[in-house]
């Protein structure tokens, strides 16, 4: 998909495609994560001195690092949605004039916040191979840390996309949920189990082949660094969920940015 053709964007086939290579992503990332130890010092507010800043060493991190990435325009792309949205910095890079594809409000939705919580306090317990500090790898840890939420935060977010082809492809429909803020109906009129199925057992194949080495493929012992059924359910108990909770949440907004005569013709 190209984000200067706005109609490859809004292809549900192409964004699906789009979502199972980030599954590549994350999976390596967790696989990434897994040679460090849980490193709760990473997680923990105020355990450094830095001057002027109230929060975990993460934080302070993740905002370094979103600074330079505005700098350098990744917070322009419609697919990337920051975590400290109040501190980025204005791109060095000229900008570039995206067509508009996403409703008006898009950048509003941001489950960031969401996806830290989850990220320290399920995903790290799972995947890390030890409990406990190793003093000479924080800095690692944390560079790790950063890679995964951003490639997390971008899957997750993608729902805007999804629920922007879904609403273009059945406007009378999600027009009359939308106005009945029937929350439910939107649930279940997003939701695809096959599909949601079919991403479960994937992961548990890719997370037995890249967690495994090749030459050792034939081995009896199962090789594989982060237990595949966990991070299947990583997906099912909190990407998934929140990644619908983003197309929930962009859809009842969505006739912010309609134009009224046609909600007009489905209001009762
Ligand atoms: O592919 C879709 O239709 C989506 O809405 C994305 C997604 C997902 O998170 O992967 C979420 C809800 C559907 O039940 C299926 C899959």
């Amino acid at each position: 998909m190209d984000f200067m053709k706005p109609e490859t964007v809004l292809d549900l086939a192409n964004i699906r495609q789009a979502l199972v290579r980030m599954e590549d992503t994350i999976v390596f990332d967790l696989i990434e994560r897994s040679q460090f130890y849980s490193s709760p010092s990473v997680y923990e507010k105020n355990k450094f001195n830095i001057p002027n800043f109230d929060g975990t060493f993460l934080d302070w991190a993740l905002q370094q690092m979103e600074i330079a990435h505005s700098q350098i325009r990744r917070y322009e792309a419609p697919d990337e949605i920051p975590f400290f949205p109040d501190i980025i910095l204005p791109p060095i890079l000229p900008p570039i004039n995206y067509p508009k594809i996403l409703a008006n409000y898009s950048d509003e939705i941001n489950v960031n916040a969401e996806i830290m919580e989850f990220y320290v306090k399920e995903i790290v317990p799972q995947v890390s191979c030890k409990v406990g500090d190793q003093t000479e790898n924080l800095g690692s840890v944390s560079t790790c840390d950063i890679e995964t939420l951003q490639a997390i935060s971008r899957r997750i977010h993608f729902g805007k996309f999804v629920a922007e082809a879904k609403y273009q492809s059945d406007k009378p429909g999600y027009i009359k949920l939308i106005l009945n803020k029937d929350v439910k109906g939107i649930e279940d009129s997003i939701t695809n189990s096959a599909v949601e199925q079919k991403i479960l057992e994937r992961l548990v194949t890719k997370g037995e082949s890249y967690g495994t080495d090749p030459s050792l493929k034939y081995s009896q012992k199962p090789q594989s660094k982060v237990d595949p059924k966990v991070i299947a359910k990583i997906y099912k108990d909190w990407i998934i969920p929140l990644t619908k909770k983003v197309e929930i949440d962009y859809l009842l907004r969505r006739l912010e940015d309609e134009e009224p005569e046609l909600v007009e013709k489905y209001r009762v």
